[in-house]
């Protein structure tokens, strides 16, 4: 069967489709491709970024962080300064076909199944554990661990419960490193328990993660090879790359009761601006940072905002850009003894290294670039912390509960996070195989290893705003960093309990001896050192949401449960803009999710 390429810009302008999709990355292509596979429907995706087919920057695994601030990779958004400080952060997010996943860090992560009911829960019926695995039982294609790997790593993975026949191929990383392996002992040891269920509802407590690589090519599965590449045989769907979507173009209502309806998009293209029209609905999937500008640029949102950026008002919509929520992540590292042998994702640094691994790849699945981020733990504040700072913190998300300070929205919001917070695992402990931190450089010569500490339940609420009508500006991102102190709070037990990891048995007998900490350092002593610390050199794990949430209109939402825009006839949004409140896992498999589920929506298929 013949590979699918992308259009070319005379198959586009001026034509009508019946869909008309903004943004081809990881939700786009798959909902694109569900969509498509209708043949009497037509399908048009416009995506800003390159194609980047046959890219070895995207195929080849494990070359984490190598896209940041590249623009031809990455969109770098810049957030407004945060806090006292005024410190400026960069998020990348994926500005390519197939997006955030034709970038991001491969890990295969899916939530508690509490965490997704929670979303039913806060007023959208359907959207539940049941439905959400069912969508993704679809789409996986685990493949076991070949016998080397086991004999390597001592693992056996026979009994994860996850999809086998799917089209996103997943592993676990043909090397797991000795640290890694002794990291993990490490937690078991400090009563982190296995997780019982990684992959079917029950994530808490340590895994390993598969990725998503292709077993045969070991090469990245992502959105473009998974649902673009393989449909050369389907003339009815459309992809144009480096199309910017300027915004929706709507027909002029009669009155305020009238719903909006989108007719087509504005796009740029090689400095020319298009037009295409739209015979059913536009769906915007260009993600949660640009979802909300685009919608905002189209007339609707927040009168204020629309009028301050000169903006024609079409539909009033207060949620719009509110609810942001986002994870955050810093790092502890520390120098390996001086006797580990090994490989770590250092290993391929420099030109000559770099082929030489890339020739292990490739000749026998070994060498630095079969590694992977693959060692998690999601824990209980109260397995990780002090009981006496545990007792404190819970007793503040008290606080959060039926306080008549919070809009209803909002509320509905705390009064679940607040609840969940004794059992839920807000806190993340992340295994990478090498270096990765600051301030301090790594020494030539030296081996690394990195443990992450993340935060997965933020109180913080942000937001996303345009500044102008000029839809190349940059939109106002304001994450409101630890505005709600509880986060911080418990960010530092977080970041406590990585060193707590570092510092204990079997992993210390790996690490140099006495403990070289290279970052924070061992002058960052205090609690409020180390809140210092997060806030100077702590980041965005790039899992933004909420921007467009779908909730009840009067509880800040933007969506229906049918992800329909409020007060518009034919206007959705399928990306993670729409999750209403945050999970505790990576965000790439919920993507997925929420493109298939509304797949079966918009085909008039969504009962389970
Ligand atoms: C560096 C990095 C590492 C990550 N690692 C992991 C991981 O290991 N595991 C995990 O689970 N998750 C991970 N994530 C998160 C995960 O990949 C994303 O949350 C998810 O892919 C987002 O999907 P999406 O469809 O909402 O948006 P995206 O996949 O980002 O798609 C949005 C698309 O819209 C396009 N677009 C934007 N504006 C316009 C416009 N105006 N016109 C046309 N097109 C537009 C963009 O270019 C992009 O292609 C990572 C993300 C990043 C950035």
């Amino acid at each position: 069967m013949s590979e699918k390429s992308s259009a070319d810009i005379s198959d586009v302008q001026g034509r009508e489709f019946d869909y008309v999709i903004v943004g081809g990355g990881t939700s786009g292509l798959c909902l694109a491709s569900r969509l498509a596979e209708d043949p009497n429907i037509t399908v048009l995706v416009l995506e800003a970024g390159s194609d980047h087919l046959k890219d070895d920057n995207i195929l080849v695994p494990a070359q984490f962080g190598s896209h940041f601030s590249n623009p031809k990779y990455d969109w770098a958004i810049k957030t407004t300064p945060q806090g006292q400080e005024g410190r400026v952060y960069t998020w990348t997010r994926g500005k390519a076909l197939g997006g955030s996943s034709a970038i991001n860090f491969l890990c295969w992560n899916k939530p508690p199944r509490e965490e997704i009911d929670h979303w039913e829960q806060l007023g959208n019926d359907g959207w539940n554990w049941e439905r959400y695995q069912k969508s993704l039982r679809k789409l996986e294609g685990y493949h076991l661990p070949t016998e080397r790997s086991i004999a390597l790593h001592k693992l056996n993975f026979d009994d994860l419960d996850i999809g086998k026949d799917g089209p996103i191929k997943l592993l676990h990383p043909a090397t797991i490193t000795q640290p890694e392996l002794k990291a993990y002992e490490t937690w078991l040891k400090l009563g982190i328990p296995e997780a019982a269920a990684p992959m079917s509802g029950d994530p808490k407590g340590a895994l390993f993660m598969p990725i998503t690589v292709d077993p045969t090519t070991y090469t990245r599965s992502y959105a473009t090879n998974v649902f673009f590449l393989p449909h050369g045989d389907r003339n009815n769907l459309t992809v144009l790359t480096s199309a910017y979507v300027n915004k929706i173009l709507t027909r002029q209502r009669e009155s305020p009761e009238e719903q909006l309806t989108a007719t087509g998009v504005e796009f740029t293209h090689g400095d020319i601006v298009h037009t295409v029209q739209a015979r059913k609905e536009v769906i915007l999937c260009a993600g949660a940072l640009k979802s909300p500008q685009i919608l905002e640029l189209s007339g609707i949102g927040r009168k204020e905002v629309l009028n301050a950026a000169g903006i024609p008002v079409q539909l009033e919509l207060d949620g719009v850009g509110e609810n942001l929520q986002e994870h955050q992540f810093v790092t502890t590292t520390y120098e390996l003894a001086e006797s580990y042998e090994g490989i770590t994702i250092d290993s391929r640094r420099g030109e000559a290294n770099h082929e030489e691994h890339l020739r292990k790849l490739r000749e026998s699945r070994e060498g630095a670039f079969t590694l992977g981020i693959t060692g998690f733990a999601f824990t209980r504040l109260e397995a990780i912390s002090s009981p006496d700072r545990a007792k404190e913190i819970l007793a503040l998300a008290k606080q959060y509960e039926n306080n008549s300070k919070y809009s209803e929205g909002l509320q509905a919001q705390y009064n679940i996070q607040a609840a969940r917070l004794k059992d839920a695992a807000p806190c993340e402990i992340i295994l990478y195989p090498g270096f990765f931190g600051f301030p301090n450089p790594p020494q030539p010569g030296k081996k690394y290893f990195t443990i992450m500490a993340a935060l997965n339940h933020n109180f913080s609420r942000g937001t996303i705003h345009v500044k102008s009508s000029n839809p190349a500006d940059s939109a106002d991102v304001d994450p409101r960093y630890y505005e709600e102190d509880i986060d911080l709070q418990i960010f530092v037990e977080t970041l406590k309990f990585a060193r707590k990891v570092a510092e204990s048995a079997p992993l210390n007998e790996i690490l140099a001896s006495p403990l070289k900490e290279v970052n924070p350092g061992p002058d960052v002593k205090t609690d409020e050192d180390l809140r210092e610390y997060i806030k100077k050199y702590g980041g965005t794990t790039f899992h933004t949401i909420g921007t467009l949430s779908m909730l009840p209109q009067d509880k800040g939402g933007v969506v229906d449960k049918d992800l329909k825009v409020y007060g518009t006839a034919n206007i959705r949004v399928v990306d993670l803009s729409i999750a209403p409140l945050h999970i505790a896992a990576h965000t790439m498999a919920t993507a997925y999710a929420i493109a298939e589920q509304a797949a079966d929506i918009i085909k008039g298929k969504s009962k389970l």
